[in-house]
């Protein structure tokens, strides 16, 4: 990760709130995000996640707390800002006449040091449909086309909005590949998706949120440890007695034998836990079988803080 933290954040939001009438879409939200991070935003529909990044995007404005983009104010300072990120426009501003390699040499041709066109046509599977019109373009490739669109200019900054949403597995490869190389090119990404293996392949942190406000965020491996939702199984001789096994662990660990000859610890196991299960069984001259230690996965520690699926 090329990030630098001793530098001023890219974007940073402190105390953010956004209603919308009676709805609060955003309800305080505290964000940092350094040079050349790939930051996912998680959350279930509703969540607040358009609406934070189009705030960061300046254009809709925060009712109360900051939003700085490269320490600017995004809504005061539009042009300077605009003019170094990327956004993802779903369909927005596209003449539906418009070839697409028209579309996005139009779009490099206001940057001052845009990308190759043709280059990240073909890195998106796009190079067969450059003189086809934007409306008989599939919704796969107007999305790609849209990526490209918010590339093409080299913005030190992207915001991508569910930037897979609605492509084949194929497509989707080719928008990760190119997200990968954007990180290794130090550029910050903050970006918006359903798929738990979109976030995981992509991100270095994630952020999961829910009714505007944040309820986790770490690096993937960070929120599948968190909690107490670690499992360590193994089997051995049936109805041993676990007082000892209990005392050795942490406090809040729970040992029990689900059903004969199966045992269960319970907590957030680490290597430590490990060793006091095994010397317990040294101790009683007992050899567990078939150890295993369960991770919670990502959809897991969402349900458990949301309380719902991720959609997708
Ligand atoms: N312009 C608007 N007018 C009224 N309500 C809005 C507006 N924009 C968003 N909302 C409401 O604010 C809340 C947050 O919406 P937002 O689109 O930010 O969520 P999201 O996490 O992006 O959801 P999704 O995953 O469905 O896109 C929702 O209850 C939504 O209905």
């Amino acid at each position: 990760m090329s990030s630098s933290l001793s530098e001023p954040p890219v974007l940073r939001l402190d105390g953010v709130v956004k209603a919308f009438g009676d709805t609060t879409a955003v309800a305080g939200l505290d964000l940092t995000l350094h040079r050349g991070q790939v930051l996912a935003l998680l959350g279930p529909n509703g969540a607040g996640k358009t609406t934070t990044v189009e705030m960061c995007e300046g254009f809709q404005r925060p009712d109360s707390g900051t939003v700085r983009v490269f320490g600017l104010d995004p809504v005061a300072a539009s042009g300077e800002v605009r003019a170094r990120i990327g956004v993802m426009l779903q369909g927005g501003g596209a003449y539906p006449g418009s070839k697409a390699g028209e579309m996005l040499d139009l779009v490099a041709a206001y940057s001052a040091n845009p990308l190759d066109p043709q280059w990240l046509l073909r890195e998106l599977g796009l190079a067969d449909a450059v003189r086809t019109p934007y409306r008989r373009l599939s919704g796969g490739q107007q999305q790609r086309l849209a990526l490209a669109c918010a590339l093409v200019g080299r913005p030190e900054l992207v915001f991508l909005d569910e930037p897979t949403a609605g492509l084949d597995a194929q497509a989707r490869l080719m928008v990760w590949e190119l997200i990968d190389a954007l990180r290794r090119d130090g550029v910050t990404v903050l970006l918006t998706t359903h798929l738990m293996d979109e976030a995981e392949a992509l991100a270095d942190r994630l952020v999961i949120i829910d009714h505007g406000r944040i309820v986790a965020e770490g690096t993937p491996s960070e929120l599948t440890r968190h909690g107490a939702a670690g499992r360590l199984q193994f089997t051995a001789p049936e109805r041993l007695d676990l007082t000892g096994l209990t005392a050795a662990l942490p406090d809040g660990f729970t040992a029990t034998e689900p059903s004969p000859g199966t045992y269960e610890v319970a907590g957030d196991i680490d290597p430590a836990v490990l060793v006091a299960v095994t010397t317990w069984c040294a101790d009683l001259d007992v050899l567990a079988t078939e150890l295993r230690v369960d991770q919670r996965r990502l959809e897991d520690v969402f349900l458990e803080l949301t309380g719902r699926e991720l959609r997708g």
